[in-house]
């Protein structure tokens, strides 16, 4: 056998780019990006192109004014042929611009499907107990707005930003080309927009990532009050809901003014330093023309120069707050896709050659990640045969660790230690797919998909999905069998049959149809173990019984493990394995037991209890 780690996923919410520069966290993107760079850097290069050709401009205005207007008498030629070269520039510039917007527009969707189809797999893959830590208004938030955010960058922020830089760059150098000393006095002056870019970056960057983990909070609260719109109806808590929604709210329109008024800082430096600049340069320039130091004509090039770079440096703080509005949206989808998953495929995969559905626990340990230290395992040394074709009942009190014990079967959690075997082979030394086809599990909180019956109850037989008459007939055959056993005819009477859309969630259905239909989806699998997590406890005790019946003869091989939270289910197991404080304290038929094990009465006692007591209010609320 091969060695296993006993350690479990301890990945808690962390940030993926802590410490990381904003150019080497966007950088980890450089996978993703790379099929969209050839055509991202013809866009780039088209606008360079673009820039160059505005900054060409001004040499002409200037050949125009020093030549022609003021030494050659403004020959009529030379100022039609000025002006078509100016404007020749300026369609050449236009087309340049429509050619980087149509470089640019299909990769960065491309590269945010990727991404997002990247998301999706990482969220199917990694384990249950990741789901358990992280709020789906989390993952949402990611997979929508942030990606969103990394399309929109790519296509423009990007490039604009590379642009832009280059742009000033070259534009500060053909300013010292006219003169260097207004350059001198242009660069001087714009030392505070650096500082003050500086210091934004350090502000910016901390509150773009609360808003957007807020905006994630936010998610999460619409989803679970849409989720559980009923319960808050029922116990009139909707306006307390809608308080707590409204401080969440609050909360975040605090931090988007909070980002507000940083951009609105920064605004204010961008907007003011240019001004000042060109006052003082004019002012300069003008008494630099009348000491014959600077021509007329290189005077208005330099300011047409300066002009052409006024928007690239404007734009510099809107490119720089988007910059780093996709450094925090690029930290938050690597904060999953880097979640190590620890519950994956063997290296070396063993194959069961002949199923025949023993399951073995061999003392079994675990614990859940965020149990304190000072609690003993949950599941303490559990060991347990179940029989090829056996039914087995677990019982226990509430809270003892049945239906964990029972989710470790599919490695929804790997054990922590000891481990757990079907026909002699560990569950971590199959695949998970061929796991997965050996176990099927049904849940009492019964999910359905928004999908038809049909498909939600064939869930786990992908093969039996195709459209040609053979695999139709099949797949009829097994839908009809498996919604026999779990006593959900119930189906072909629906709407449109089996072919009707169950919604989300199969709101639609009672408790018990749901039920019902995800015990049809188990069966369906055709598992060699049926591992049933009290999928039967909105069921009437009549109708569990018939679904007991059926269970027990259609799959005679198959062997089960059920959680029983009735003594009706218990009575309809071949044995029952009772769990006590972490541990299987004794194995037998419910007389056995019954008649030997003191703690076994006490249990089934208080299950009893529990039944009067449901049936009770049962009859009360009808
Ligand atoms: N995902 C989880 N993370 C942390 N602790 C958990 C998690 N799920 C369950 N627990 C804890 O583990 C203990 C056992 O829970 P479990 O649901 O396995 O018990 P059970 O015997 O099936 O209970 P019941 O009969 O009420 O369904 C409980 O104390 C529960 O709070």
């Amino acid at each position: 056998m091969s060695a296993h780690s006993s350690e479990t996923d301890r990945t808690t919410h962390h940030d993926a780019g802590e410490g990381l520069s904003t150019f080497a966290s966007i950088a980890r993107l450089y996978p993703y990006l790379k099929p969209a760079l050839p055509r991202v850097t013809l866009g780039m290069v088209a606008a360079l192109l673009a820039s160059v050709v505005s900054l060409a401009i001004p040499f002409v205005l200037q050949r125009l004014v020093d030549g022609t207007l003021l030494h050659r008498g403004g020959d009529r030629y030379e100022v039609i042929g000025a002006a078509a070269a100016i404007l020749g520039l300026g369609i050449a510039e236009a087309v340049l611009i429509s050619l980087r917007r149509w470089f640019v527009l299909t990769p960065g969707t491309k590269v945010e499907a990727t991404l997002r189809n990247g998301l999706y797999n990482k969220l199917q893959h990694l384990p249950v107990a990741f789901h358990d830590r992280w709020p789906s208004g989390q993952l949402l938030s990611r997979a929508v707005s942030d990606l969103n955010l990394i399309r929109r960058w790519l296509s423009f922020g990007l490039v604009l930003l590379v642009v832009n830089v280059v742009t000033i760059v070259v534009g500060f150098a053909v300013l010292f080309y006219y003169h260097w000393l207004l350059a001198v006095v242009m660069v001087v002056l714009s030392v505070p927009l650096w500082v003050a870019g500086f210091f934004f970056e350090r502000k910016y960057h901390v509150v773009a990532r609360r808003s957007q983990d807020q905006q994630g909070d936010l998610a999460t609260a619409v989803e679970e009050s849409v989720h559980g719109i009923r319960v808050l109806k029922a116990f009139g808590r909707g306006g307390h809901a809608l308080k707590g929604f409204r401080e969440q709210a609050e909360q975040l329109r605090g931090t988007e003014l909070e980002k507000a008024r940083a951009v609105a800082g920064l605004w204010l430096w961008l907007l003011m330093v240019p001004d000042v600049a060109f006052a003082v340069c004019l002012g300069l320039g003008v008494w630099l023309v009348s000491q014959d130091e600077l021509t007329v004509g290189q005077l208005l090039a330099f300011f047409a120069t300066a002009t052409v770079l006024r928007f690239p440096i404007e734009s510099i703080g809107f490119l720089l707050s988007m910059t780093f509005d996709t450094r925090t949206a690029v930290d938050r989808f690597f904060d999953v896709m880097s979640t190590p998953n620890l519950i994956d495929d063997p290296e070396k995969p063993a194959h069961i050659e002949s199923p025949r559905g023993e399951l073995v626990f061999d003392n079994v340990h675990f614990r859940y990640e965020d149990s304190p230290e000072r609690f003993p395992d949950l599941v303490d040394g559990i060991n347990l045969t179940v029989r090829p074709g056996e039914t087995m009942a677990l019982v226990g009190l509430t809270g003892s660790g049945k239906s964990t014990l029972t989710s470790l079967v599919p490695r929804l959690y790997d054990v922590t230690g000891g481990a757990i075997r079907i026909d002699g082979v560990d569950v971590r030394d199959l695949t998970l797919e061929e796991l997965r086809a050996r176990v099927a599990m049904a849940f009492e909180d019964a999910t359905l998909f928004s999908t038809s019956v049909r498909d939600n109850v064939l869930l786990g037989r992908p093969e039996l999905a195709g459209d040609d008459p053979a695999t139709v007939k099949a797949a009829d055959a097994q839908l009809a069998e498996a919604l026999e056993v779990a006593q959900a005819s119930f189906a072909y009477d629906l709407p449109e049959g089996v072919d009707t859309m169950v919604g989300e969630e199969g709101l639609s259905l009672s408790g018990g149809q749901r039920q019902r239909l995800a015990l049809a989806r188990a069966v369906a699998a055709k598992p060699s173990v049926l591992v049933l997590d009290d999928p039967l406890s909105a069921l009437d005790v009549d109708t569990e019984a018939r679904v007991t019946e059926r269970l027990h003869s259609v799959l005679t091989g198959t062997t089960a493990l059920i959680v029983a939270h009735r003594p009706s289910t218990v009575m309809l197991a071949d044995r029952v394995a009772l769990l006590q404080n972490g541990r299987v304290t004794d194995v037998g038929t419910h007389g056995e037991l019954l008649a030997r094990n003191e703690h076994y009465k006490f249990v089934i006692s208080s299950l009893e209890e529990e039944m009067t007591t449901t049936a009770n209010t049962e009859e009360v609320d009808a």
